[in-house]
């Protein structure tokens, strides 16, 4: 059988450049090609010194600087690398639509669209063609179609690959992912060899075991079915934060009891001001859309539930900071430490960090910002993409320090946004004794120890905790 020499990746994201880092490093016999049409951020990968990347991930640049310009490379040439490779994975952005049929549902499939066309104009010999990015299920339907119709008796096979790494420890979950699931057809040798092929790449560091083979529909359907548990699994525990805090009982305790049952687990039980991220809420909502678009109303409506408990647990903890600030926070000063949607990531998008601000900004308060990973401009495009306010007025109330110190001086309150471990490390009691009293602390992601805050002199808030705090 035939062994990959060369592979293509088109999209050098959160994805591609990770993924593709790892295969690297772990396949060094094979070629691996990212490309991208956004020449900034291929300079970037391409930056001499290694830090400067694209993306931050603990663990990332070390294997970029031991395989870029190896068998690693960063460019533009999208043609060239698809014309050099067996194998071409996909791994652009799908994003929720913001136009026509399907508006802020469905999935935007231009760019694949976009990639499949290319390569059925560039091609001149055989590929498999890798549906990296996640996907409507039934997408390969349509790439099968782009690609089988240009007459010009090119072969392709197509495969689906979804991936299921998470920010933040994108590397770890790559070297030893849960399993990795690969659909593709089996009614014929050729169609089950591309299989082999794919099952090959990641042989090199993972078992049999961990292979997990299906039919393609299976496959891109279980990218958006393991999205829409997980984030199910974060709304529940939203939910029951909120009934936590009318019942004195506390979620993190409650967490911890039904985790014990081994049918439920511990993971993904942590209740939070929302979840965040470039994924959940857009393939939950692409979900619905396919849902709905089949007749299954009350499917849709199951899954949407998911997606309105999270925008209300965002809206009641701004609305909680405005209420205890006696119902007004016009001209105060609140310092929100962590932009991110969670740690160890510098991906801003969907964070709930974003929501509670605008919500913020709508009452005129001064937002200060604080996050060792995001950059200032990157916060106001954050804000100014929401298009609520602005962007002169977003200018004048928010803004962005390099310090934590610095964004709780004189501030009214703090509110704890991602959970980075650097925040529990804080001299909280300086920090409080720089701050207007009484000095309000929010704790979005319950990391702090509300006891010793409170015993500081501070007004603590912690997510699915109740009101009353006993101090010994
Ligand atoms: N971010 C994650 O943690 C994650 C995890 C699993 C799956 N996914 C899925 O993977 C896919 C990619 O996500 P991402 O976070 O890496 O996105 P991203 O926006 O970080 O990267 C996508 C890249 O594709 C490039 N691109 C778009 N069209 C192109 C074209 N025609 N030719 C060349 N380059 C093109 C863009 O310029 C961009 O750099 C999405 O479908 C996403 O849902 C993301
Ligand atoms: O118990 C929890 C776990 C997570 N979160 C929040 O949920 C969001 C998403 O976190 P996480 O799932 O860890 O990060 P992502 O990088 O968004 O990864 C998800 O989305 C990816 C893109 O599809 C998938 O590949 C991953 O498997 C899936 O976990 C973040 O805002 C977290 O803070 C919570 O609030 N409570």
């Amino acid at each position: 059988m035939k062994k990959i020499k060369t592979i293509t990746c088109i999209g050098a994201g959160y994805v591609g450049g990770p993924t593709m880092a790892v295969i690297a490093s772990k396949c060094p016999e094979i070629k691996v090609n990212v490309v991208d049409i956004n020449e900034k951020r291929i300079a970037q990968w391409n930056d001499a010194d290694v830090n400067n990347i694209p993306i931050y991930e603990p663990g990332l640049a070390e294997i970029v600087a031991e395989t870029r310009d190896k068998n690693l490379f960063f460019s533009t040439e999208v043609d060239q690398a698809i014309d050099e490779a067996e194998m071409i994975f996909i791994s652009v952005n799908t994003p929720t639509k913001t136009y026509g049929i399907g508006k802020g549902k469905a999935a935007d499939l231009k760019y694949i669209e976009l990639c499949a066309r290319q390569i059925a104009r560039v091609a001149k010999d055989d590929k498999i063609v890798v549906e990296k990015s996640t996907l409507p299920v039934r997408t390969a339907e349509a790439l099968t179609s782009i690609l089988h119709n240009t007459g010009n008796g090119v072969k392709y096979h197509i495969l689906s690959n979804p991936e299921f790494l998470a920010e933040g420890t994108a590397i770890q979950d790559l070297l030893k992912p849960d399993r990795i699931l690969i659909g593709g057809d089996s009614d014929t040798q050729e169609a089950r060899e591309a299989m082999q092929a794919l099952v090959d790449v990641y042989a090199h560091w993972l078992t049999d075991e961990q292979i997990l083979t299906t039919n393609v529909w299976s496959s891109e359907l279980s990218k958006l079915t393991a999205n829409a548990f997980l984030a199910q699994r974060i709304s529940s525990i939203n939910a029951m934060s909120e009934l936590c805090e009318k019942t004195e009982a506390d979620v993190d305790e409650v967490a911890k009891a039904i985790g014990m049952d081994s049918r439920i687990g511990p993971k993904f039980l942590k209740a939070s001001v929302g979840f965040g991220g470039s994924c959940f809420q857009k393939d939950i909502l692409n979900l619905v859309y396919i849902s709905q678009s089949l007749g299954l109303q009350e499917v849709a409506d199951y899954w949407e539930q998911v997606i309105i408990m999270n925008d209300h647990q965002k809206r009641r903890f701004a609305q909680h900071i405005v209420k205890t600030l006696y119902n007004t926070v016009s001209g105060k000063k609140i310092s929100l430490l962590g932009w991110a949607f969670k740690k160890d990531t510098n991906d801003t998008r969907e964070s709930a960090a974003i929501y509670v601000s605008d919500y913020l900004l709508s009452e005129h308060a001064k937002i200060v910002v604080y996050d060792p990973k995001v950059s200032s401009e990157q916060v106001y495009a954050d804000l100014e993409y929401l298009g609520t306010h602005d962007p002169a007025f977003i200018r004048e109330q928010v803004k962005v320090v390099s310090s934590p110190t610095e964004a709780c001086f004189q501030a009214h309150a703090v509110a704890i946004m991602t959970e980075w471990n650097e925040f529990n490390t804080y001299n909280w009691k300086e920090i409080y004794q720089h701050m207007m009293k009484p000095a309000f602390l929010f704790d979005g992601r319950n990391i702090l120890n509300r006891y010793e805050m409170k015993e500081i002199g501070f007004e603590v808030y912690a997510i699915g905790k109740g009101p009353s705090i006993q101090i010994a």
